[in-house]
């Protein structure tokens, strides 16, 4: 994609109107690839993948494509320096690795266009035929998701983590993930207000020229997981210039709506969702389990009222697959019909 020199908030809008004003966004990855076999029970999830198995990391991102996914996020969520070096690779290698999941997607992408199938065209209302947009977008999961230990769903880090430990800890990941030839950063299940406002500084003081998202995570649909307040949360990333798309995600589908609204009160950018499908984890047992009380409808059947809340771009999260990217697709696009059923997803 030819985004560099435009404002951030430009490339984020032309990207929009290409798409046709809403776009999809990809689904569970780590959930993906476990579908396909791997045991990802490791403190680099998805990441082990980028060691073990690339080419299956390119193969899910060329099933999300094939899906009707324009925004597919790296296998970096989990892959940080001190996560490798952990493992015993040395710093160089990390950074190696950090580097390849982009350009893994980058090739899915490329390897994507090539074909050429026809579902890689979209049909304008003009008859002519264009590229279908897809941007590659560098996941950067909490220093949480790092810890391995559920506090990404707790946001709960202890007195001891600072500011400076979480810029710190982040500095050198979005260093190398910004110079990757990745189109966008995408800060992902931020658990609190302390981490969204490391990011914040980080995008400036490093003077990163790529865009980038905030997507926070919530439990309970009022707050963000640590009990933050998700306009407090929001209005940090409103404020920062670097970012084009505020939203949540692996979070129930029931709490979406009502944070679409809490998130549009404190800014006019667009509004990403992607939330999982309504299971949750339990870090104890590193299992996800089915919600006790009232059971999520397939979120697919609410893309529309989210769509109508004013959130823009749309997929999905752990425990979502090709098939919901396919039926959100589906439902975002194929203007007969707003509402899918259930036999869909
Ligand atoms: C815990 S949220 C994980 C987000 C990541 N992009 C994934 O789908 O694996
Ligand atoms: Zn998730």
């Amino acid at each position: 994609m030819v985004l560099k020199g435009l404002e951030p908030s430009l490339i984020v809008s032309d990207f929009l109107a290409k798409c046709g004003g809403y776009a999809v966004v990809d689904g569970g990855f780590a959930t993906e690839l476990e579908r396909h076999g791997q045991d990802l029970n490791d403190p680099l999830w998805s990441a082990k993948c980028l060691i073990s198995s690339p080419h299956l990391v390119r193969r899910v991102h060329l099933d999300y494509l094939d899906a009707g996914a324009n925004v597919i996020l790296t296998a970096s969520y989990q892959a940080t320096i001190q996560g490798f070096e952990a493992k015993g690779l040395s710093r160089e290698e990390a950074e190696i690795l950090i580097k390849r999941s982009v350009e893994i997607a980058c090739e899915a992408r490329q390897i994507y266009h090539d074909r050429c199938t026809k579902d890689s065209w979209d049909f304008l209302d003009n008859g002519n035929i264009a590229r279908r947009p897809v941007l590659v977008a560098a996941s950067v999961g909490s220093y949480g998701a790092y810890l391995a230990d559920g506090s990404e769903y707790s946001g709960n880090y202890g007195d001891s983590v600072t500011l400076e430990t979480l810029k710190d800890f982040h500095r050198r990941r979005v260093q190398i993930l910004a110079e990757s030839g990745a189109d966008l950063i995408a800060f992902e299940t931020i658990p609190n207000k302390l981490e969204a406002q490391a990011y914040a500084e980080l995008l400036k003081e490093e003077g990163i020229d790529i865009p980038a998202w905030f997507s926070f995570t919530s439990k309970d649909g009022i707050n963000v997981v640590s009990g933050d307040s998700i306009q407090e949360c929001a209005s940090i990333a409103d404020s920062c210039k670097q970012v084009v798309a505020v939203g949540i995600n692996c979070t129930p589908p029931r709490f979406i709506h009502g944070l679409i609204l809490s998130i549009r009160k404190v800014t006019d950018k667009p509004v990403i969702i992607y939330p999982n499908s309504g299971e949750t984890y339990d870090a104890v047992n590193k299992k996800w389990v089915k919600s006790t009380g009232v059971a999520d409808e397939d979120f697919v059947s609410y893309v529309g009222k989210w769509r109508e809340a004013g959130a823009s771009l749309f997929g999905g999260c752990c425990r979502t697959t090709p098939n919901t990217i396919r039926a959100i697709a589906k439902n975002l696009f194929d203007k007969s019909s707003l509402t899918l059923s259930k036999d869909d997803v």
